[in-house]
């Protein structure tokens, strides 16, 4: 893994990745950047390091891979003079002999449970690295072919921040001060397996990922702290999200006759959120599992306007094989990263510091990650806020100039970019419907929705029942999870009448679909 630092001092988040697939720079260049500006991680200054990116290859399989069952072990803590009891630890391998980080070095069969490249690939892809650090020394921007300086390219991409309009701007740079009360609202788009990708909104979008139960839909809620709309599903039990679901953040509610409109009507979506199924994939049949897997591949590999995958990893827990490949996935897939760690209260304040150094040991980490959150404190909501910003500020500037020189057609979001008067128009004025009624028909579109919230309809899918055997194969074996039950974020439920229509919403969806099924 190679970290350095950005150039910008500005830039507040702490990795990126840039490599081929996604890469708008250049077309063989993955791009780590470091620059860290924690504001509340007690960080100041940079630092670079490289880490020597020839590791050994690991002759063991993949415990995780599609269809095999991977047995892990509890252990106790093991280093000296540690005695937090609560911490545990969900694979076999012990701290003092975990083997040294090996993104780079993780190839196809250690890597669950996303696509990474070979290592002959990933040479190259650190060869471009060096190269491209040692164009920024002199001066030369490679991002943008090598014969355009920084200036030049500020100059280009000046105004492109249309995406992310000012006065969403200005809400969402309020959100970060207020997390708690905003009068934004977030729409479910879609729940989508089977290979098939959500409908582009338009916009840029953040991936949640992460080990099953370690709080990606919590903080996907406490990041909009809603106040109507949907909720990403929190669950007890790991595996409460079961397909790539898409929420949209909407911006500022239009007015009809006097009074807001609120939900699909009335706002159109500024920021998108992924949140994915964790890895894990406790409690789900192998087809679903498989299902799962081969549509998170296809949305973090594929997704044109993913600006940022936020790799979340519980702060009670050392990262364990899974961590690390999907590091390395992430990394291969070219989608910018910040990793945090999740429920942050539940460490004592002496216990932070171990926890932290650990997670950041075990993932290879530069300084200042990970970023710690919790959804019950609010901590480091603020911070991670700043971080999408930035993110998604980056990626419509790199997509705005790969357009201008023809190394991407840019989609859907081009039809964004190219809007100069409205800056929030573009993308929804395509899609008016045959009585010129704005938007709407949008979200109305079934097609492309599989099911709401992915796990009701899997549990109750006939697929399940079919395949109860794999069902106890791939049964969660307990040692992951820890017991949550003292929390209940109250964002993320609101009254008993909401939750009752969200049911029947949920059902009449599952009676559609085995009507279509010819089921019944
Ligand atoms: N104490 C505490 N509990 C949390 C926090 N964030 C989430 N939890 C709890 O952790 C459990 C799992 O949360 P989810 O958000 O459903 O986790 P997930 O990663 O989306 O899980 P999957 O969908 O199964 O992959 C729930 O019981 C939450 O209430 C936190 O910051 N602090
Ligand atoms: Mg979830």
């Amino acid at each position: 893994c190679l970290v350095g630092n950005l150039p910008s001092p500005t830039c507040a988040f702490a990795l990126m990745v840039r490599p081929p697939s996604h890469c708008m720079h250049s077309p063989t260049l993955p791009i780590i950047t470091t620059s860290l500006n924690m504001a509340k991680g007690g960080v100041h200054g940079k630092k670079t390091r490289m880490i020597n990116a020839t590791t050994k290859k690991k002759k063991t399989s993949n415990p995780n891979a599609p269809g095999k069952h991977r047995k892990t072990s509890k252990r106790d803590r093991p280093p000296e003079g540690d005695n937090k009891s609560d911490r545990k630890q969900s694979t076999s391998t012990s701290t003092t002999s975990r083997p040294k980080l090996s993104i780079l070095g993780t190839t196809k069969k250690n890597a669950p449970p996303w696509q990474v490249l070979g290592e002959k690939d990933m040479k190259k892809n650190v060869e471009a690295e060096i190269i491209r650090r040692e164009r920024i020394k002199l001066g030369i921007d490679s991002s943008s072919a090598g014969n355009t300086n920084k200036e030049t390219f500020r100059a280009d991409v000046s105004g492109s921040n249309k995406l992310i309009s000012p006065s969403d701007r200005i809400m969402l740079n309020w959100k970060r001060f207020n997390p708690v009360s905003t009068p934004s609202d977030l729409t479910l788009v879609g729940a989508y397996l089977e290979k098939r990708l959500p409908p582009s909104l338009g916009v840029p979008e953040v991936a949640f990922l992460g080990r099953s139960n370690v709080g990606k839909s919590s903080l996907l809620n406490k990041l909009v702290a809603k106040v109507g709309g949907d909720t990403a599903r929190v669950g007890k039990t790991p595996g409460a999200t079961a397909a790539v679901n898409l929420y949209a953040l909407l911006g500022q509610p239009k007015r009809k006759g006097g009074s807001l409109i609120t939900g699909a009507g009335g706002a159109k979506p500024i920021l998108g959120f992924a949140d994915l199924p964790g890895f894990g994939f406790a409690k789900l049949s192998k087809e679903t599992k498989e299902s799962v897997e081969d549509t998170a591949e296809l949305y973090l590999g594929k997704r044109r306007e993913l600006s940022l995958g936020i790799l979340l990893v519980d702060s009670r827990r050392i990262p364990n094989e899974d961590d690390r490949a999907v590091l390395a996935a992430l990394f291969d897939m070219g989608v910018p990263l910040i990793v945090v760690a999740t429920k942050s209260d539940k460490l004592k304040s002496s216990e932070v510091d171990m926890a932290m150094a650990e997670i950041r040991d075990g993932l290879g980490l530069p300084d200042g990650q990970p970023l710690r959150i919790s959804c019950v404190t609010g901590e480091g909501i603020r911070e991670l806020w700043s971080i999408i910003l930035d993110a998604c500020e980056s990626r419509v500037e790199e997509l705005k100039l790969a357009i201008e020189e023809g190394r991407d057609d840019g989609g859907v979001m081009r039809m964004a970019l190219d809007e100069d008067d409205d800056e929030n128009s573009g993308f929804y004025d395509d899609y008016e419907d045959e009585d010129g009624d704005e938007e709407g028909e949008y979200f109305d579109d079934d097609e492309d929705l599989v099911y709401d919230q992915g796990y009701d309809w899997v549990q109750n899918d006939s697929r399940f029942d079919n395949n109860m055997d794999d069902v106890l194969d791939n049964f969660y074996d307990g040692d992951q999870f820890i017991e949550d039950d003292d929390f209940v974020d109250e964002a993320q439920w609101s009254d008993r009448t909401e939750k009752e229509s969200f049911k029947l919403k949920n059902l009449k969806k599952r009676v559609d679909e085995m009507e279509r099924r010819g089921e019944i």
